[in-house]
Order: structure tokens, then sequence, then C-alpha cells
């Protein structure tokens, strides 16, 4: 198999921005692939397998390789992929496959490509089950879906994707959840008639834990781009009102684009001002905060956030999940219950939260509690719990 130039450039490129300038592996993939409309599928699929891969396995390939340049760690992956070093590109590692017995004996950071200081963390907060997590994180992630009972049931689901030529599988566990075959996806058109959402399964844990009914006042205060503000609003079968909150005004809009897409009514926007708190004061039934984390759960769609990630930065985020978790309550009315989540499988942002607060705030107690472990399912992690 030959590679073409402007193509392994290009995903050269990427990888200088996400490892040297800290940007998000997947905005500047899509950038990227919207400045050059007229790649076709398999050289968008080869660029953007070869950043995934470097991302992931950085550590790993800069062993085999026996150097951390981008070029090196694009030749190691395209070695282990079967392809042949251009004579042009920068980069000609030797002992690739030789070295690749010597791998399994490094230490974990480097076997399994990560930061010291996230190995050291994940050991200490996890203890054994590290090891299992940051090799199921590690692995590839297949496309979930949830269907938008809205508009179509499960089965329908189904058959209409088999329709398109998509063969879907439903999920045990995650009961509005189809899994595709390893290495598939819905094209966008497909997924613009609203009959199903892209939701990681794990993800579709959530709403469900809010104990719903139709007719209640909801309120999501980290609403993002909506996809569990649309699980919820399929979960209240249209009736009631949810106002999806913000920081982020063009997250909202996102919103707002796939509700009308999901056919749905009861959500409005509102983002987050001075005086939010005060104004939806005591409003609602139930409130969800999916908060700001680390997202260490997600990081096989994600790889490029291990690298982007800090002790600061993580220390910062628990801050604020704990201010959230201080006022955002406030927004419940008297006997209203509201539900912490957040997509990291560490215990310091998760029920160690919830266990500081219940002990700064003894009203407050956990109901019911959920953690999803990718080790164990096979989705991203989670965690969420319900308190009264
Ligand atoms: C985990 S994401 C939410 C994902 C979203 N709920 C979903 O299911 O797609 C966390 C969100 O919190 C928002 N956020 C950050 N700081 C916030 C704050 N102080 N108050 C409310 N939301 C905030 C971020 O913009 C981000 O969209």
């Amino acid at each position: 198999m030959r590679i073409h130039r402007m193509l392994a450039e290009s995903a050269a490129g990427v990888l200088e921005q996400v490892f040297d300038h800290g940007r998000v592996l997947d905005r500047e993939l899509d950038g990227l692939f919207r400045a050059n409309p007229k790649w076709g599928k398999r050289d968008r699929g080869f660029v953007a397998e070869t950043a995934f891969e470097v991302t992931r396995w950085r550590r790993a390939f800069a062993f085999l390789g026996g150097d951390e340049s981008i070029a090196a760690l694009c030749s190691v992956h395209w070695l282990r992929c079967g392809f042949e070093l251009p004579e042009w590109w920068a980069s000609h590692p030797n002992e690739v496959a030789a070295r690749d017995a010597e791998l399994a004996g490094q230490p974990r950071a480097i076997r399994e490509s990560i930061p010291d200081w996230l190995d050291e963390l994940g050991e200490r907060e996890l203890g054994e089950a590290w090891d299992k997590e940051i090799d199921a994180l590690n692995r590839r992630a297949p496309v979930f879906l949830r269907v938008n009972r809205l508009r179509i049931e499960v089965d329908g689901a189904i058959e209409w994707l088999h329709r398109h030529g998509i063969e879907a599988s439903r999920v045990p566990g995650a009961a509005d959840a189809l899994v595709l075959p390893a290495g598939k996806t819905v094209p966008k058109p497909l997924v613009a008639e609203g009959f199903v959402e892209i939701q990681d399964a794990g993800s579709q844990r959530i709403a469900p834990l809010l104990d719903l009914e139709p007719g209640m006042r909801v309120i999501d205060a980290c609403a993002g781009a909506g996809g569990k503000a649309l699980h919820l609003a399929a979960l209240m079968q249209g009736r009631g009102e949810i106002v999806a909150m913000d920081i982020s005004t063009s997250k909202l809009s996102e919103l707002r684009r796939r509700a009308t897409r999901a056919g749905t009514r009861i959500i409005r926007t509102d983002s987050w001002r001075e005086d939010t708190l005060k104004r939806y004061a005591g409003w609602a039934d139930r409130v969800l905060i999916d908060a700001p984390c680390s997202g260490l759960g997600t990081l096989r769609r994600q790889p490029d956030l291990k690298w982007r990630l800090t002790a600061a930065s993580l220390e910062k985020t628990k801050r604020l999940q704990r201010r959230m978790l201080d006022h955002y309550p406030e927004l419940l009315r008297p006997g209203g219950k509201f539900v912490y989540a957040t997509c990291s499988v560490l215990g310091s942002e998760n029920g160690g939260q919830l266990r500081n607060l219940t002990e700064r705030d003894p009203r407050r107690t956990i109901e019911e509690e959920l953690i999803v472990s990718p080790a164990e399912t096979g989705w991203d992690g989670f965690y969420a719990a319900r308190l009264g």
C-alpha cells in the first residue's frame, strides 16, 4: 500500500497542532476536511486514523520507533498497518517489529501511552481496577445510537437503518441504544432525519436516573449541545418543560437545532447569567448537573485529552464541580431531586465530590448511584447519582 504525500503531511500537521499547541483533535480534523472537500472517504479515513492512533499510542509508538518526533510516530503507525514508508518521508525507524515484543515489559504509562502523573493518579484513585480501565479506555469505540422514541420505536429504527444498508443491534442494559459494527457510522444526512442521535450507551444511562414523569419542570444546568437534554425530552414523552442552560451560547444554538430535528418542543434554552440562580430558584422538580470534568471516561473517543489535561487543570475543574454542587440545587423546589453526573472514572470527581457535599450539607442524601465502567461494559465511563 502506498502513502499519498499530501495526506501524510496533513495528518502530521494535525498532530503538531494537538501535541505542540494543545488543540482539540476532532476540531482540527473537522477544519481540515472542510478545507479539503474533494477528499474521498478513504483519504479522510487515512488522515483521521493516523491522527487518532498516533495520539492514542504516542508513548508506545515512541518506544517502538526509538524516537518521539511526529514523523517517527506516524512511521510506526503506518508500518504496523502494512504501509511501505515513502522515501520522501522524514523518518524510517528500524526494528519496530523487533521492539514490539519488548513493549509488554515496559511500565504501564509507556505501554498504555499515558503521562506518568496521570498513571499515578489513576492508580491512586482506582487501585487495581486502573489496569483494566485504562486498557479499555485505549480501545477503539464503536458508534452507539440512541433511538429517538418521540419519532420511532427501537425495532422500527433497526428496520429503517437496515433499509439504508446499516446493520444495528440492540445493547443489553441500555433500553434505547443501538450499536453499529466496528468501523461503521451513520452518514450525516440520515442523522439529520431525527430518528436517531449518536450517543454512547453509557451516556444513555444518565437521563433515566432522574426518575422523570411527563409534565415535570426540569433544568439541565450544563446542557451543552443537548445530548442528554434531548433524551430527557424523549423520556418525558414531550410533556412538561425543560430549561437547557449552559455558559456557551454556541452550544445552546446547536441544541436548539437538534431539538427541532428531534421533533421536541418542550426544551427552552437560557444561557447562564448573573441572575439565573435567583430567577429560577425553587422552580424545578428535577435538576441535572452534567458537570464539566476531566473527560477521562471518554478517552476512547478523545485520546488527545490525556495530553492536554494537567494536574492543575483537573484541580480547577474539581473546584468548579464543588461550586456547582453548592449552588445549582437551589434551582429545586422543596422535595425536588437532582442528578450529578460526569464522564470521568476518577472517584475524586464523582462519589468523592458527593460525599464532601453530604458532609457540608446534611439535608442532601444519595438515593441512587451509577458507575459505568468501560472495562465492564465496553461503553464510555460515566458516573451519576441522584440526590434528594
Ligand atoms: C459535560 S459537558 C455537558 C454535556 C451535555 N450535557 C450533553 O449531554 O451533551 C459540560 C458543560 O458544562 C458547561 N459549563 C462549563 N462551565 C459551566 C458553568 N459554570 N455553568 C453551567 N455550565 C457550564 C460547558 O460549556 C459544557 O457544555
